[in-house]
């Protein structure tokens, strides 16, 4: 009898926020650190699946750092990153469209699919969703007021535009879409964009109620190890300077601030190691992780 009636609460705990994010986007960024096992890969699934039957339009938007360099091991190629960003020569890029798009992609695709929803895999070059250019990347000078110094990462690029057409097309028929990070450039060449910052574009041009980035630690940390459950945006480039948020957590810190500042209502950054880490956060009183608010 207990049991039951707890089982009761977690639904009725979890009306308000079905009841709020009623026919709203929420866009899911599904890092490669949280690809961890079949299990966790399968109820990231299910809590995808749940939320558009319960009226959400979830739009993921992965990434495969870690299945991209698994890849460019096996050729012998040492992956070299530079302020969380993979330095992307010719041959590196044709690795990682083939590992995001051709692999990681279908297997999330699949994965949806095998559990019951409706996806469809897209890489930015589709319908022209993601167009990008070149990113411009300034060296952080070792040396006090010496001037900053333009890195080039090759084939990295940053959003200039999201096109929304195809993902209006597929939310019409109830299809939960999967995008791969690769933009397109003027030229048509591809891009390699972090998916952070993809996942943050294009929740700002859908005007999503929220961002979530799923990641492998429990959100962001103070300089003592701390958990911080909350973040003002604009303390997000002091972290930074002060090297309390270094690597891989920069993106994601910068791509949150610009997503509020895109218009999007709240962003999370929560460990995606967690079972059912979704599904928490957006459906209980208490949440998880990080959240960057205003
Ligand atoms: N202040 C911080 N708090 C938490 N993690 C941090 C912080 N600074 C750097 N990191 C690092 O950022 C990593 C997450 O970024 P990344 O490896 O790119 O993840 P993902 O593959 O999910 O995009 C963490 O595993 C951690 O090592
Ligand atoms: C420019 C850049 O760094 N692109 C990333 C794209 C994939 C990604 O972002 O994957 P995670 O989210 O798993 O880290 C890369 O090449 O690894």
């Amino acid at each position: 009898m207990q049991q039951s009636l707890a089982r009761a609460k977690v639904l009725i705990e979890a009306l308000p926020y079905i009841r709020e994010f009623n026919q709203k986007t929420v866009v899911i960024k599904y890092g490669g650190h949280a690809m961890v096992d079949e299990e966790l890969k399968k109820n990231f699934a299910l809590d995808v699946i749940l939320m558009k039957y319960i009226g959400l339009n979830p739009v993921i938007v992965h990434g495969g750092g870690p299945q991209i360099n698994r890849f460019l091991e096996k050729m012998r190629i040492k992956p070299s990153y530079i302020q969380g960003m993979r330095v992307t020569d010719g041959e590196t890029m044709d690795v990682v469209e083939m590992v995001l798009v051709g692999k990681v992609n279908k297997e999330i695709v699949g994965l949806i699919n095998h559990c019951g929803g409706r996806a469809v895999g897209l890489s930015g070059r589709d319908g022209d969703l993601v167009q990008a250019r070149k990113m411009t990347l300034l060296s952080r000078p070792e040396v006090e007021n010496a001037p900053p110094e333009l890195i080039d990462l090759g084939r990295v690029g940053e959003v200039t535009r999201v096109n929304p057409e195809v993902l209006r097309t597929l939310d019409e028929k109830d299809f939960i879409p999967v995008i791969a990070p690769v933009g397109v450039g003027e030229d048509g060449q591809a891009y390699n964009i972090n998916a952070d910052l993809v996942a943050g574009a294009i929740a700002a041009r859908l005007n999503a109620v929220k961002l979530i980035l799923l990641t492998d630690v429990e959100g962001v940390k103070d300089a003592d190890g701390r958990l911080l459950s909350s973040i003002a945006k604009d303390s997000v480039e002091q972290l930074i300077e002060d090297g309390v948020i270094q690597g891989g957590m920069i993106p994601k810190v910068r791509c949150c601030r610009a997503a509020l500042e895109g218009g999007v209502t709240k962003a999370h950054i929560v460990d995606g190691r967690q079972e059912h880490a979704i599904l928490l956060e957006m459906f209980t009183h208490e949440g998880i992780g990080t959240e960057i608010v205003q």
